[in-house]
């Protein structure tokens, strides 16, 4: 498989490794000032680049038929309107704010939890996650996943980073030099708190998630989730 890589950074090097050593061909590897000479080569794209250049990069992808994973975080507000343009264009899209095996499982997880402390009113629900100091956005895509899980399973409405309301999710967003992504779920009551967690050892999960994605993609028409791709119910 012939794989464009836009951002060419953390993600897209440790991905690159993967993708040889699952005996694919990269040929495009685009930062920021490059163009993108190469994709019409590619059978599929990869995007872990930065908030301001997704959609760009979405963009381009769908409008010349190649089919995009995109990990970037921080540019949801224009979710739908990727969506919508797949969808006219035909084409294949996966976005995912985390593409490891692990913190997708930690999302169903998530998910169960919510809907079982739904009816029990001595616990206030609060996330807690910790990445590396460049990264661009708070809070996570990961954590505002799985905020949405709650608000999905439960009578909280929305999230918020600071001095959140009754029916707000408190995410409190740490940044701390080299650590790949720490999640953190908190059900706090006056007697007890439980807490789910997912730690990253590092950023080999996410990026190999990537590459299976891009593998599963090929020959799909559609907008599709990890959830699709891992097969998880
Ligand atoms: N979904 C997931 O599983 C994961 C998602 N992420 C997300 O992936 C993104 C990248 O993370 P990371 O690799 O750590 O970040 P880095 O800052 O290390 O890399 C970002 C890269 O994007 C490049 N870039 C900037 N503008 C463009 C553009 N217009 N087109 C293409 N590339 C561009 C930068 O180029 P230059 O160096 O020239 O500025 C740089 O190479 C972030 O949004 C992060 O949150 C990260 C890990 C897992
Ligand atoms: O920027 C990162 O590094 C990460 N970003 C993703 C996110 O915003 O959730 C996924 C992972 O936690 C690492």
């Amino acid at each position: 498989m012939k794989i464009a890589l836009l951002g060419y950074g953390k993600m897209g090097k440790v991905i690159e490794k993967i993708a040889l050593e699952r005996g694919h061909e990269i040929v495009l590897r685009k930062s920021a000032e490059d163009t993108f000479e190469g994709l019409e080569q590619a059978d599929v794209a990869i995007d872990f680049s930065i908030p301001d250049a997704a959609v760009s990069n979405i963009s381009t992808c769908l409008d010349n038929n190649i089919p995009i994973i995109s990990g970037t975080t921080g540019w949801l507000d224009s979710y739908d309107k990727m969506v919508a343009l797949c969808q006219e264009k035909n084409g294949a899209f996966i976005y995912g704010s985390n593409f490891s095996l692990g913190v997708n499982i930690f999302f169903q997880l998530n998910d169960y939890l919510a809907k079982m402390m739904s009816n029990i009113r001595e616990y206030k629900v609060s996330m807690e996650e910790i990445h590396h100091t460049q990264k661009l956005d708070a809070p996570s895509g990961t954590a505002i996943t799985l905020a949405k899980g709650i608000i999905e399973n439960s009578d909280y409405s929305s999230w918020a980073l600071e001095n959140a309301k009754e029916d707000e999710i408190l995410i409190d967003a740490k940044r701390i030099e080299n650590v790949p992504g720490t999640h953190s779920v908190f059900y706090n009551s006056a007697v007890d708190t439980i807490e789910i967690k997912h730690i990253a050892h590092s950023r080999e999960g996410f990026a190999l998630g990537a590459v299976v994605a891009a593998e599963w993609i090929l020959g799909k028409k559609g907008v599709y989730t990890m959830k699709d791709v891992l097969n998880l119910t």
